[in-house]
């Protein structure tokens, strides 16, 4: 153990993260109170949750809570919370590092412009650094509750590239930061101003806050010695839903989530049955800086209380995947104290807690998806969120339908990228006759957009709905139907769009109709073209499908989707595989003039190079690329004559 006194170098990330708060524009300085009271309130939530197996850890002081203090003369204010405590390793780990996932992300997207980058603060979330925009220097001391009193450890830094640490003597448990302000925020250390901002920010925060009694108390000797509470130190979330402000809800959003943003919307809700439990949840207003990782719901999801008593971060078994990006709180009354993780995920109590958290969660994105104003927020939502909601049509059988309602698609009707289409204004615009919901899947909007399968339903203005999210294989794998319309992907089986036909003739005319499809002068061809086609093909048939392209391939029946396909094998993943059918155009000239070509060779490479372009032009690549660009070269040249 290195009980010394050390000079260390931040790390890289956390200068540059120093640097910025110094020079910081960022418009809301006085926030740096709420973080670091928000961090002092999770320690002692961590420390009464350590308490339950280990009661020596109180030291004899149960009385919990939180005491800012200020020294005008000094321009000093100081945060003591008697919470968990930090080892000197926990130290070191926690406050010379930044293991906050996003991280890179955040510094790579500074650019260097004051303004952009303050803004960037706001998203990010920098907790106990935000000490910086108003310190020149920042002292912390720390104990961790049941060591030994010499384990003390002090820490200090300017904030420029290294900090100071070494052990000291703390007989009380707990963190004690003190900053030391800079001229200019000088007159925050006033009793007023601190009352005011912990009101303001903090006020939601169930430990007592405790600032030095004064104003009130004229006669007041002692002041300064006498202290007195000055936040409503009850939990929030059990508090009722009529005395709560937005203020106090967003704030103490800003808290649970560690987000420095205001959320989009939240459901507070207390049940009462043959359970009892409190259930605040909230979706945040952006995405986080890296969807993968965060958006796992790591740290910051959902925490477990059991009769006010904090349990666990990340109480994941509350919140199906596809709801990961909520944040919150459950508070029960029927859980007991001392239960581990595993026990939570088998529990009956929790399944029926969970089964009500879903319920909740829907409800309030079907609020916001209703009309109005709200419904610019649905579309926030949907811009951040939208592709992990979506994983609950696979994964949430018993609320599919719900889901489905709440998907938004981008699709032909206004070709833009953009996804604010529901499946019930598609509906609510089919043509007369249509019975099916019809999209494409591919890569990219763009090639979704412009893919050949469309051409046919362009022309008849009939809406195709426009899908390019990884995920959507599966979601429309699982969602047969909507609304009693199937789900029909433009680029699988046959197809028919004559709805005004149907309507007239009956179906059994047109199934005979349909059989008749192959005019005799193209069977010669569609028979020479499977033959050159061999194995790379399951049939060559005359297209419904196109109107200005030669030729498209196209799943057979049952078949997957060569995107899906394609994803499959991406990923490493076994695909059943892609057995095409090529669609031919008979009104384009290529094919006419493949219907004339007498010679072998030239008909094989004129074959072979609209395969190969039909996969292109749906977003794929020929499986030999140099092969066609030869082929291709080659007509070219004969075509120069
Ligand atoms: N008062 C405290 N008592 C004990 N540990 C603390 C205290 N303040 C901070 N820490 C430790 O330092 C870590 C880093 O704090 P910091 O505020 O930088 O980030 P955070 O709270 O983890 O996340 P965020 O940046 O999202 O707020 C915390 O996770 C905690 O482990």
């Amino acid at each position: 153990m290195s009980e010394t006194k050390q000079v260390k170098q931040f790390e890289a990330e956390v200068s540059q993260l120093l640097k910025l708060m110094i020079h910081s524009v960022y418009s809301n300085k006085e926030i740096f109170l709420r973080e670091l009271i928000s961090n002092a309130s999770d320690a002692i939530d961590r420390l009464r949750f350590a308490a339950l197996e280990d009661e020596e850890l109180f030291e004899g002081d149960t009385d919990l809570k939180i005491r800012v203090t200020y020294d005008a003369d000094a321009k000093t204010i100081t945060i003591a919370d008697n919470g968990i405590g930090m080892s000197r390793d926990e130290v070191t780990e926690n406050i010379g590092t930044i293991a906050k996932s996003g991280t890179r992300e955040f510094i790579e997207a500074l650019s260097g412009d004051e303004k952009n980058d303050a803004m960037l603060i706001g998203q990010f979330g920098v907790g106990f650094y935000s000490a910086f925009m108003v310190a020149d220097n920042v002292e912390l001391r720390t104990r961790r509750a049941g060591l030994d009193a010499s384990e003390g450890v002090r820490w200090e830094s300017k904030g420029e590239g290294e900090y100071v640490i070494e052990p000291i003597e703390k007989p009380n448990r707990g963190t004690e930061i003190t900053i030391h302000l800079t001229e200019d925020d000088a007159e925050l250390a006033e009793g007023s101003t601190l009352r005011h901002i912990v009101r303001k920010y903090s006020d939601h925060i169930s430990f007592p806050i405790e600032m030095p009694a004064e104003g009130e108390d004229e006669e007041g000797e002692e002041e300064g010695e006498k202290f007195e509470t000055v936040n409503q130190a009850s939990a929030l979330w059990v508090r009722p839903r009529s005395e709560i402000s937005d203020e106090e809800y967003q704030e103490f959003y800003k808290h649970v989530a560690h987000d420095f943003e205001d959320p989009l919307t939240w459901t507070h809700s207390k049940v009462e049955g043959r359970l009892k439990f409190n259930m605040l949840f909230y979706v945040p207003g952006r995405r986080p800086f890296d969807m993968n990782t965060n958006y796992e719901g790591k740290r910051h999801g959902i925490k477990l209380y059991v009769k006010r008593v904090f349990i666990m971060d990340d109480a994941e078994m509350f919140m199906p995947r596809y709801l990961r990006f909520v944040r919150g709180v459950v508070d029960s009354d029927d859980l007991t104290l001392n239960l581990s993780r595993e026990f939570l995920q088998e529990n009956r109590i929790v399944a029926a807690m969970r089964k009500t958290a879903i319920k909740r969660v829907l409800d309030m994105l079907e609020e916001l998806a209703e009309d109005g104003e709200e419904s610019k927020k649905y579309q926030q939502f949907w811009n951040a969120f939208g592709p992990v909601l979506k994983e609950g049509v696979v994964e949430d059988n018993k609320n599919r339908d719900r889901v489905a309602k709440l998907l938004r698609f981008a699709t032909t009707h206004d070709d833009e990228p953009a996804q604010t289409t529901s499946l019930a204004e598609y509906v609510e615009r089919m043509q007369d006759g249509q019975d099916k919901i019809y999209y494409v899947t591919a890569e990219t909007f763009a090639a979704a957009k412009n893919s050949p399968h469309l051409e046919v339903f362009r022309d008849k203005g009939v809406e195709v709905l426009l899908l390019h999210d990884a995920v959507d294989e599966w979601v429309t794998s699982h969602l047969a139907e909507f609304d009693g319309h199937e789900l029909q992907s433009v680029a699988i089986g046959e197809l028919d769009l004559d709805f005004d036909k149907k309507d007239e003739e009956g179906d059994e005319e047109d199934e005979a109709e349909k059989k008749d499809e192959t005019p005799e002068e193209l069977e010669g061809l569609i028979a020479k073209m499977k033959d050159a086609l061999g194995e790379r093909v399951q049939d060559v048939r005359v297209s419904k499908r196109l109107t200005s392209s030669p030729a498209c391939l196209v799943a057979g029946e049952g078949g997957v989707s060569a995107n899906l396909d394609r994803i499959l094998k991406k990923a490493g993943e076994f695909s059943p595989g892609f057995a095409p059918v090529l669609e031919l155009n008979p009104t384009h000239p290529i094919i006419a003039k493949l219907t004339g070509e007498t010679d072998n060779d030239s008909f094989g490479d004129w074959t072979q190079v609209l395969y190969d372009q039909a996969i292109l032009s749906e977003g794929g690549k020929p499986e030999d690329p140099a092969t066609f660009v030869k082929r291709m070269n080659k007509l070219m040249v004969d075509l120069m004559g």
